[in-house]
């Protein structure tokens, strides 16, 4: 599997210069066929512009219409980062990801709302975890904050998934956190992480850190960006977890019985 990540570098409050930098960007990426693309979080606004009603997506149209069109037009998955999206005056931070024909196969809600940027008091929580296959790999999603939380990746993982894709607007102040908690939760439940950050500024000069990176199960660092603006592209040589298997079977290892119990998949 050939993923691309498009480490965008967001217009504040600014959707149709976004969605135009989305499709140069696209463009620009295909010339390597990827299978998958990759968008951060709330990519359409940035990090994020208040009152969040006045700019977020009206049941996520606008960035539907853009997500169907260049899967469409590429035969491309898109895994589409997430969009302020309005459901009546809710708005949720969501995530759509569209298969090769343009087709809307998943929406995921951001679970865990970062309560120190107030992210709570302007969103609503999504209550599902979700998984999805691309190309008959079975894949999972944390939108950035999620990643901090290991029972969500462990969760995913026992599902089965082999893929993490990980959309963020992670600050530069916390970059370090961010390095180690995605290569973490590769390593520990022996998947890939797709990790797409944003770079730029956000709200009130918060520098975003950039640094998406791609890693194997490893922790194999495949493809890492810096600050700025970049496509990164690896491909997952996804043959590579059964190798791992044999050699270190830490989910055979397990002692569920000593941890929390399961909630069910929706
Ligand atoms: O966990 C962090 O340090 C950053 C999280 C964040 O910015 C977010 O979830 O939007």
């Amino acid at each position: 599997m050939k993923v691309a990540v498009l480490q965008m570098e967001v217009a504040f409050g600014a959707p149709e210069k976004n969605i135009a930098n989305f499709y140069r960007l696209t463009e620009q990426a295909m010339a390597q066929r990827p299978d998958v693309l990759l968008l951060p979080e709330l990519w359409r606004l940035g990090f994020y512009p208040r009152p969040i009603l006045d700019y977020a997506d009206a049941d996520g149209a606008q960035t539907r219409r853009a997500l169907a069109e260049l899967s469409a037009r590429y035969q491309v998955n898109i895994v589409g980062g997430t969009v302020a999206n309005a459901i009546g005056r809710q708005v949720f931070n969501t995530c759509y990801v569209f298969d090769r024909t343009g087709r809307l196969t998943t929406t995921y809600h951001k679970t865990h709302l970062f309560t120190p940027s107030g992210e709570k008091d302007d969103f609503q929580p999504g209550d599902s975890v979700v998984t999805f296959t691309l190309d008959g790999v079975k894949c999972g999603l944390a939108v950035c904050y999620d990643i901090r939380f290991p029972e969500l990746a462990r969760r995913l993982a026992l599902e089965g998934v082999a893929v993490l894709f990980v959309p963020a607007a992670w600050p530069l102040a916390r970059l370090i956190h961010w390095q180690t908690l995605i290569r973490a939760r590769a390593i520990e439940n022996q998947i890939f992480v797709v990790a797409c950050n944003e770079s730029g500024t956000g709200a009130g000069d918060l520098q975003l850190a950039g640094h998406s990176a791609i890693i194997d199960p490893w922790g194999e660092i495949l493809a890492q960006a810096g600050e700025q603006e970049t496509i990164l592209q690896s491909t997952l040589r996804l043959a590579v977890r059964q190798q791992i298997k044999e050699n270190m079977d830490v989910f055979s290892d397990r002692r569920e019985r000593l941890y929390l119990p399961k909630i069910p998949i929706s």
